[in-house]
């Protein structure tokens, strides 16, 4: 069975609190991003891993799709061995929850698969345990999300009138890093709402907290924003902890000058 485990983007990304356990709440608004990987699994006679496409930095243990099969080898003991193959396409350390994507597509594959009979509920409390971002992607609707951003409420957010673009400038982010430098603040008005005004007026609203401090680190994610409103970018935003930076235009950007040095996609 193959799967296309997509990327994400944070429309917004409020940090509010630090919480007792390390992690904090905050506030964002998912949304879909066509940046998709390949993720095939048959059944075999032992567990595999093999991937190919762009190098994953870490141990073949540490892949998130390794560990969600371990997971619910937990509760499924009579769970078959299985072959795993991940192309790799979708950029990393980019705060586009590539990972996280290919461990919530690997437990909607094997639920499928091997018809454990688990729902979208069962599916989440699993994601959650892998990581913030995980449980998302169960659904991958827009959905406004908040506490460590696994809760989620639906967003009726649809840009599918607009051109999206993403640039990933030659840097890379580690989410723990990002979250590092933060210092959390109450926000006065929430996405939820501030969502809901017209895209072209998203710019005075709408802010990613992690912008600041890893704007100081890495100048060119700045410079990279700055280049989109350049362009005509209705909107413009860090996605996540970074790197990658995304545009919302009303027609097909010229982003020529940006290819060079960067990653560019068009059409998401
Ligand atoms: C930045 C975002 O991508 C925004 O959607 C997410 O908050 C990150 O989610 P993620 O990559 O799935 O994060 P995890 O793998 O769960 O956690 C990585 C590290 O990020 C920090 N972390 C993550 C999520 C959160 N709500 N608070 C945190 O402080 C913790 O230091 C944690 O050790
Ligand atoms: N399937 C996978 N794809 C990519 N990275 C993976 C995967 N499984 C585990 N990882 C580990 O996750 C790390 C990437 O985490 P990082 O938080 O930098 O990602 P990100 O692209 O910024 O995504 P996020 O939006 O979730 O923060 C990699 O260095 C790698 O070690």
């Amino acid at each position: 069975m193959i799967v296309f485990p997509n990327a994400k983007i944070n429309i917004g990304l409020n940090i509010t609190e630090r919480r007792p356990d390390g992690y904090h709440n905050l506030e964002t608004i998912f949304y879909p991003l066509m940046i998709k990987d390949a993720l095939e699994v048959v059944e075999s006679d032992k567990l595999k891993f093999q991937s190919s496409g762009i190098e994953i930095p870490g141990s073949t243990e540490s892949n998130l799709c390794l560990k969600a099969y371990h997971l619910l080898k937990q509760d499924f003991t009579d769970l078959p061995a299985v072959s795993i193959h991940l192309h790799k396409h979708t950029p990393i350390g980019a705060g586009l929850g590539g990972g996280s994507s290919d461990a919530a597509f690997f437990i909607r594959l094997m639920n499928d698969l091997f018809k454990l009979g688990l729902d979208a509920e069962d599916m989440m409390d699993y994601a959650r345990r892998l990581g913030a971002d995980c449980a998302f992607f169960i659904n991958n609707k827009p959905v406004y999300a908040f506490n460590k951003g696994d809760e989620f409420e639906p967003a009726e957010l649809d840009l599918s009138a607009y051109q999206l673009a993403l640039v990933m400038p030659p840097a890379h982010v580690s989410t723990a890093q990002a979250y590092g430098g933060i210092k959390p603040q109450l926000s006065t008005t929430s996405l939820k709402e501030l969502v809901k005004l017209p895209v072209a007026e998203w710019k005075h609203h709408i802010k990613n907290d992690f912008e600041k401090h890893i704007f100081e680190a890495f100048p060119i994610i700045g410079e990279v924003k700055t280049a989109l409103y350049d362009a005509g970018a209705l909107y413009a935003c860090m996605s996540g902890s970074g790197a990658s930076v995304f545009g919302i235009f009303d027609k097909q950007p010229d982003l020529k000058h940006l290819e060079t040095g960067n990653q560019v996609f068009y059409n998401l």
